[in-house]
């Protein structure tokens, strides 16, 4: 622990990031690492005074039972400022309040922490000042390129962290473990071997009271866009040296940049759908198109399918189709590599010809390798088997990870600017047949698997 920062202010204090999840984090760090000692400030555009936010943390650092000296100093000293974060004397008094080098935490709406990032260059700012965006980084190619030219002008790359907290994840660390280091897996790892790859993110959480910022993003830009395209650069990027920031970012930059839309073709390669009306776990839920806070004629998506091709001697010819939607009957979180089918089963074995499929589980962290074995009784009788291994949970919850990282300054765990609008650059012909009504937008039930006519994916 190197630590850089000296105060933490996250602007959007009263939004669901920060109570759900930056807060519980904060309180999960202090109570493993008490050594670590930074004032926090919370602001937001909210009447909120100094007990109600400190009701809000305390709450927040209850879900992960966060205790000693270090939980209690923080909890104590911690300030609520009102501000609106694209005022530029706002965020000249709220920086001017913090003591030491400070680190400004945009858990905002992406338009507003883009308009705050332009109100902070009218002003001289602290130095070692630290920035922290979340994702998705701008709306579009264009915009995640203006903020970047933005934010070179506010301070050095290295002090920015576009955060993405699926590369915080324990998930995305244990492809590293599994990767690359064992001498099996990596010999298999290219089109060879490998006939196609799935990311799947369903969830069976809906829109939550998240309109406000859900309808104008949707599935595409909410997850695919930005982390499962991450996770799918770390299955797919030719192996580091190191997992320094700069071997770790080159590598995930290189096959990002060789990434594009299956055949050039997003009509036939990308699938979008919203939710009708529908139960899960016996509760009832709206149609997201009657949900409170959306508009049903911007018809945004709730799921997402897209399916990709990267252009690389290691990956020529293997599918790596990406989906995550809300909603869904079931929690299904996983990442599918399905290897080709064995070359020649010699006539005489009989039964299951499936080829071998490595899963890696998204939390609770686990993988399993499904292979054809001989079957108990008859031994020319295939069988499935599956040799399964959980991970643990890893020391820290995902934002954890990312906050250890801007705490520190290291930005290996966050995008690298290039990377945040190479990450549009692919999506962005998907994003033009949807806008120009070339994919049809199907519906689903809310607590099914999707339309049913859509093939089941791993
Ligand atoms: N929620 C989640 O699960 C995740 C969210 N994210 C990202 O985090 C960001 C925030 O999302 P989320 O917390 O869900 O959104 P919310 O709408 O819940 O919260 C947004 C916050 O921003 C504040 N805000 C809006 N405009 C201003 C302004 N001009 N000045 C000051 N404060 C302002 C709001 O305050 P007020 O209510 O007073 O307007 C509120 O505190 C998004 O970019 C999202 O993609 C990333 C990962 C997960
Ligand atoms: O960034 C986001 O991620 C969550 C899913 O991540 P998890 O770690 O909470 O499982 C998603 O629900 C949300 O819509 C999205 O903004």
């Amino acid at each position: 622990m190197t630590q850089s920062v000296d105060t933490l202010v996250i602007l959007g204090a009263s939004g669901d990031l920060t109570s759900r999840l930056l807060l519980p984090a904060i309180g999960q760090l202090l109570t493993d690492q008490p050594k670590r000692t930074f004032t926090l400030i919370g602001s937001s555009s909210d009447d909120l005074d100094d007990d109600a936010w400190r009701k809000i943390v305390a709450t927040s650092f209850s879900t992960v039972d966060a205790k000693g000296p270090t939980v209690d100093k923080l909890l104590k000293e911690t300030r609520y400022v009102k501000a609106d974060a694209t005022s530029a004397d706002d965020l000249k008094g709220l920086l001017g309040d913090a003591k030491g080098v400070p680190a400004l935490y945009f858990a905002l709406p992406p338009a507003v922490a883009a308009k705050a990032c332009e109100a902070l260059g009218t002003f001289d700012l602290p130095e070692g000042l630290t920035l922290a965006l979340e994702k998705p980084f701008g709306t579009d190619r264009e915009s995640a390129i203006r903020l970047n030219a933005t934010l070179a002008k506010l301070v050095p790359e290295d002090q920015i962290h576009r955060v993405d907290h699926f590369l915080g994840r324990s998930s995305v660390f244990n492809i590293l473990g599994v990767r690359f280091a064992n001498s099996i897996l990596e010999p298999l790892w290219d089109g060879l071997h490998i006939e196609r790859v799935d990311v799947i993110y369903d969830e069976t959480l809906a829109l939550e009271g998240r309109a406000r910022y859900y309808d104008g993003a949707g599935a595409l830009m909410d997850m695919i866009q930005s982390h499962l395209l991450q996770v799918m650069a770390v299955l797919a990027m030719e192996p580091p040296s190191t997992l320094g920031e700069a071997d770790l970012r080159d590598a995930k930059e290189i096959v990002l940049r060789a990434t594009r839309v299956w055949g050039d073709d997003p009509v036939t390669a990308s699938r979008r759908a919203r939710y009708a009306a529908g139960e899960i776990d016996g509760k009832k839920l709206p149609a997201y198109a009657d949900e409170k806070g959306v508009d049903p004629s911007r018809e945004t998506e709730t799921l997402a399918e897209v399916t990709l091709q990267i252009d690389t001697w290691r990956w020529k010819g293997v599918p790596f189709t990406l989906r995550s939607g809300k909603a869904l009957g079931g929690r299904r979180r996983e990442m599918v590599i399905t290897f080709t089918p064995a070359e020649h089963i010699p006539t005489g074995l009989k039964g299951t010809m499936e080829p071998a499929k490595l899963r890696l589980l998204f939390a609770p962290d686990s993988m399993s390798l499904e292979i054809n074995i001989n079957g108990s009784d008859d031994p020319f009788e295939l069988e499935r088997a599956s040799l399964t291994a959980d991970f643990g949970p890893g020391a820290l919850l995902a934002y954890g990870e990312v906050l250890e990282g801007i705490l520190d300054g290291d930005p290996s765990l966050s995008v690298r600017a290039d990377t945040a609008v190479e990450c549009w650059r692919i999506v962005e012909p998907v994003l033009t047949a949807w806008r120009e009504g070339r994919v049809p937008l199907e519906e689903y039930p809310a607590g099914s698997e999707g339309p049913k006519d859509w093939k089941q994916l791993g």
